[in-house]
């Protein structure tokens, strides 16, 4: 069998084009959307991520606002940052790039849940739980959009997202549970009992635990559909460091879809944090008018 590839850059160009249309449509109306970005430390990875977001922002037309700081940095510091880009007119919506090693749920919790990009504000991951409509997270919505935009059947489909975390595991499968798209999902952690068992059942199985290579093609039902979140970094034997996804690379030959890693879902994360700032930008243009009305 060989797998479609679900091919997450040509989906972000696809997306960029669009919101192109629609951050000119604001600045007819005298809005420049921008996005504000909080990074701490000196973290390669990280360091690549805020950069590529700022490249992707230019791209589109949106304004970049980014604040840089030393590793070592308080809480307070960071938090002094947050509180300015809350008050900072001309910042659209925000995020404090993650892992700051700092307390991840006090920053979380300081941004101006309407400037909540990143969609992970606890008043923002709650209006999800309530099934209200609010910003969402971007690699989840990633991988929906993913899945939307080659077609495989999402209503319906048995889901396995192996992984519980904050950023990724749980929202994900409380969008997938939504009525607008009726998947039925099973979420798999390390007290799951039997993997094997749980991924062969499912249509779509998502890779989000973060260990290289755990999901191995015995695992996977013949034409299933396989999302990898998994960024793990691992040295080769050529002593290069190189990203392994959470699914063993044999599993293409059992799979009726993959998404490749790196070109799958994580410029898709990068697609949903534009769409979010275009968002937030036409909700304030729209609150503007209300009030002038
Ligand atoms: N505040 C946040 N921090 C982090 C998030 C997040 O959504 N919000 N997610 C990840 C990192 N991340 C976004 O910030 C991210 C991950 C991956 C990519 C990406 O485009 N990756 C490339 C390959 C990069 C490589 O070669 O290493 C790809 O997959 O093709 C963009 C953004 C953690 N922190």
């Amino acid at each position: 069998m060989t797998a479609t590839r679900l091919d997450g850059s040509v989906i972000l160009g696809e997306i960029k084009r669009d919101l192109r249309a629609r951050v000119e449509r604001l600045a007819e109306a005298g809005i420049v959307p921008g996005l504000g970005t909080v990074l701490v430390g000196d973290d390669p990875g990280s360091h690549w991520y805020v950069g590529a977001k700022h490249k992707d922002c230019a791209e589109v037309g949106i304004a970049s606002i980014r604040r840089d700081l030393p590793a070592g940095s308080t809480l307070e510091e960071v938090l002094d940052v947050v509180h300015e880009l809350n008050d900072d007119p001309a910042c659209t919506g925000f995020l404090v790039q993650q892992p700051t090693g700092l307390d991840e749920f006090a920053i979380l919790s300081a941004v101006d849940p309407e400037k909540d990009v990143d969609g992970l504000h606890p008043t923002n991951l709650g209006w999800l739980v309530l099934g209200k409509e609010a910003p969402l997270p971007c690699t989840p919505m990633g991988c929906v959009e993913l899945l939307r935009r080659y077609d495989v059947p999402i209503a319906g489909a048995r889901v396995a997202v192996v992984g519980r975390g904050i950023t990724v595991g749980r929202p994900l499968s409380l969008i997938l549970t939504r009525r607008s798209e009726n998947a039925t999902v099973t979420i798999c952690h390390t007290g799951t009992r039997d993997l094997a068992e749980e991924v062969r059942r499912a249509d779509i199985v998502i890779g989000a635990a973060g260990v290289p290579g755990l999901i191995t093609p015995d695992m996977i039902k013949p034409g299933a559909a396989l999302l990898d979140v998994g960024v793990s970094r691992v040295v080769g034997a050529d002593g290069k460091s190189r990203v392994a996804g959470d699914f063993h690379p044999d599993v293409v030959e059992v799979a009726g879809s993959v998404s490749p890693n790196p070109g799958g879902v994580g410029p898709m994360t990068r697609a949903m944090l534009l769409t979010n700032v275009v968002l937030a930008a036409e909700r304030q243009l729209e609150q503007a008018q209300a009030g002038a009305a």
